[in-house]
């Protein structure tokens, strides 16, 4: 089994997540506010290593009243362990989970880091030879009692989330802004399919505007 996964972003008219500086400032404040409803009804909320570099997120439901039982548990998908010692993920807000991939692990576990983040309560996950295996990693997050997952990002992860048949629901942010740039995060990059017929197939189950943004979800088809 596992979990119901929600792929949640928001982007720019043109696809794009983040500028090519890596300004992500997209969604408007109502758009926030859903947000971090979403984030409350999930169990877990779950992003790449990249977007932790490159935001320092809280991942917490702090933007709408909340308790402290209502903030998810953090996922970090990082093979190589790269979290930074100060990152805002693994203070005590919340629960963190970091998957990390096997190779890695007795270097990891020989860390001055990793006793660091024991402390603070911060839980392991090994799988996958040198990158995690997401498949593995859901199966184990529902056995730990994960019904529902929010994904949120970034634009490599998404995609091998979606190309690995892991994602259920689809809802994003268009926001009426236009960045350009083509080393600009879109959302979903990776590797890529060759071909159209490769696509994965979503069906528009609803679409409303909010404020400026437009809110749109999609099931994915499977
Ligand atoms: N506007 C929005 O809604 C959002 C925007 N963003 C933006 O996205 C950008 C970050 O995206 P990106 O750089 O693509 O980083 P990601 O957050 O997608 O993290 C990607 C990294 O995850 C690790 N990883 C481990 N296992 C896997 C796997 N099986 N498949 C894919 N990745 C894996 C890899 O690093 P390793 O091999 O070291 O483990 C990989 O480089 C930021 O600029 C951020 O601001 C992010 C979220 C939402
Ligand atoms: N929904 C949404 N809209 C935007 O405009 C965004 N930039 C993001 N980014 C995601 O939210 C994370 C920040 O979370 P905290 O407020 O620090 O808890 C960021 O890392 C992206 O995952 N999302």
């Amino acid at each position: 089994m596992m979990p119901y996964v929600i792929l949640s972003a928001a982007m720019t008219l043109d696809g794009k997540i983040a500028t090519k500086t890596g300004s992500s400032n997209i969604s408007g404040k109502k758009d926030l506010l859903r947000v971090h409803e979403l984030r409350k009804e999930c169990d877990a909320i779950m992003v790449g290593i990249g977007t932790v570099i490159a935001d320092d997120p809280r991942l917490t439901v702090h933007k709408v009243d909340a308790k402290p039982d209502d903030n998810p548990v953090r996922v970090v998908v990082d093979s190589k362990f790269r979290t930074p010692a100060d990152a805002r993920i693994t203070n005590s807000d919340a629960e963190t989970i970091i998957a990390c991939a096997r190779e890695y692990k007795d270097e990891l576990i020989a860390s001055d880091k990793y006793e660091t983040f024991k402390k603070r309560g911060v839980k392991f996950f090994y799988s996958g030879s040198k990158r995690v295996d997401l498949k593995s990693l859901m199966s184990y997050l529902h056995e730990e009692g994960i019904d529902k997952l929010m994904l949120e990002g970034g634009s490599t992860l998404n995609f091998s989330m979606i190309k690995a048949g892991l994602i259920d629901e689809i809802r994003i942010c268009v926001a009426p802004m236009i960045v350009g740039g083509c080393d600009s995060k879109t959302f979903f990059d990776g590797e890529g399919f060759d071909l159209m017929g490769e696509a994965v197939k979503l069906e528009l189950t609803d679409s409303y505007q909010l404020d400026k943004d437009l809110i749109l979800t999609y099931k994915v088809l499977k």
